[in-house]
């Protein structure tokens, strides 16, 4: 692979499995970094005997899972986490992220909050000392949709900016928020 940007992500992801990953109940994340954790995910299974069952947090990763031949979970049945692992957008340098870029967030945060431990994985183009550096397309933010109105003009009242209806495409969420501040 001579793309650099996924050989960091594949290199992150299989360290993040490596060093994280026993036996048990694991979330998995949405996004492209999270491809390639299943896919680590799936040798170490094949290869070492891990034994795994995997909740997803979208639809995506519910197909990965699937697609890797993976033991599938749901919160129902296995709501204690070993760890969750998951991408971000951005990272500044107390590790509070930005989220939900792709379209997911509630439900990664669920399987986040269930979790013993929450890795998140992310290349070097995420890292930064404060949030917005790297991440420029606002901070999503995910809503009941019938709720998306009133949430809008109150995310505006109290914090200006402006804030777009932002529709989740061929993927994962129902209906997105995404705030974006004006610079002051
Ligand atoms: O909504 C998507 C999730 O929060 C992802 O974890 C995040 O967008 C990172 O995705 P990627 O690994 O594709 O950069």
């Amino acid at each position: 692979m001579n793309d650099p940007v996924e050989n960091a992500k594949r290199l992150a992801a299989f360290k993040a499995v490596d060093n994280h990953v026993v036996d048990g109940v694991i979330g998995i994340g949405s996004g492209s970094t999270v491809v390639y954790a299943v896919e680590r995910l799936a040798q170490k299974v094949k290869d070492e005997g891990l034994e795994v069952i995997c909740v997803p947090s979208s639809f995506q990763a519910k197909q990965l899972i699937i697609q890797h031949g993976l033991k599938l979970g749901d919160l129902e049945m296995n709501h204690n986490l070993k760890v969750t692992i998951d991408g971000a957008d951005e990272s500044d340098h107390m590790l509070t992220l930005i989220k939900g870029g792709g379209g997911c967030l509630t439900q990664e945060k669920i399987l986040a909050s269930c979790a013993e431990e929450f890795v998140v994985i992310a290349d070097y183009r995420k890292a930064s000392t404060h949030l917005g550096e790297q991440w420029s397309k606002g901070i999503p933010i995910e809503v009941i949709p019938s709720a998306y109105r009133v949430v809008y003009q109150k995310i505006e009242k109290m914090l200006g900016g402006k804030s777009d209806l932002r529709m989740s495409g061929s993927s994962k969420a129902v209906g997105f928020l995404c705030e974006q501040h004006k610079s002051p």
